[in-house]
């Protein structure tokens, strides 16, 4: 089986593709962008991707959402949560007094503001945490440092100057996995749902929630994110506690085709256990 995920080695996608698919026979392919390994999916050209959508400090992972909207045949079938540890990068013989600027994924580079700002330093983005430690071996500057996971600093041959640096203690990334075609597993107890109104009117989206609510089905998220239509249009990115299968799930759903709404079922998975 082919798996896809953000590389080149190092990242934290390929910690949480490695968890996920331990002990299966894989063949792993590394793409450099998130959006490179959704279209990948949607190719054939591998049979799963793993992405990262959401974490607990920066909160969702935009291209991943919007990736997961723009293309109808891709389907979420796990997620795996993952803790995340940010550390300091650098070449060896570097001082973190002499940091001027900080490398890495927007992502982590958003994890650590706090860090960052009191470092005096600048951050720069790359497209995943190790390609910017990649570069920071490459560069062999003793003025940057790339922020990123331990295992970046033992691929890269860098040094690590601090751990643990993230602004909140608690740092978890919920990563999915994504195949083509849809493949409803029976024992699936969450669900990922984008909702499109069909109309700005009061109480729109206050009417969707109630069907839910009517059903008893919790909800653990809700993320809107822009139409990219007009200004001030929104999808809505819902989780829900019940697999795609759940009769009450199905009835909510077509409860809000009925208002005229568009519902898609981005997945429908087992809940993760923490790692
Ligand atoms: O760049 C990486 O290592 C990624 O896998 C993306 C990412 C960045 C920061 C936290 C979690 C995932």
């Amino acid at each position: 089986m082919r798996v896809g995920y953000l590389g080149p080695r190092g990242t934290f996608s390929e910690e949480a593709s490695l968890r996920y698919f331990e002990g299966q026979d894989v063949d792993y392919h590394m793409y450099p962008s998130i959006l490179d390994v959704l279209d990948a999916v949607q190719e054939q050209e591998i049979d799963f991707g793993v992405v990262p959508i959401e974490n607990s400090i920066e909160g969702s992972v935009t291209m991943t959402l919007d990736g997961l909207s723009k293309d109808p045949d891709l389907f979420i079938v796990a997620e795996v949560v993952l803790p995340i540890e940010q550390n300091l990068l650098a070449n060896v013989g570097t001082l973190v007094s002499d940091i001027r600027e900080i490398w890495s994924h927007p992502q982590a580079l958003a994890q650590c503001r706090d860090f960052i700002r009191g470092l005096g330093a600048r951050g720069k983005a790359w497209d995943s945490t190790a390609s910017a430690a990649a570069e920071v071996a490459a560069s062999g500057r003793k003025d940057v440092g790339a922020i990123g996971n331990s295992w970046a600093a033992k691929k890269f041959g860098l040094v690590i100057l601090q751990s643990n640096l993230q602004d909140a203690s608690e740092n978890h990334t919920r990563f999915v996995v994504v195949r083509r075609e849809e493949k409803a597993l029976s024992d699936a107890d969450k669900s990922m749902l984008l909702v499109t109104l069909n109309e700005e009117r009061a109480g729109a989206l206050v009417h969707v929630l109630n069907v839910f609510a009517a059903l008893n089905l919790n909800l653990t998220r809700l993320e809107s994110r822009p139409t990219r239509k007009k200004l001030g249009t929104y999808q809505f990115f819902i989780d829900v506690e019940a697999g795609w299968q759940h009769d009450h799930l199905q009835k909510a759903i077509s409860v809000i085709g009925t208002f005229g709404h568009q519902v898609r079922v981005l997945g429908s998975y087992r809940k993760s256990k923490k790692i």
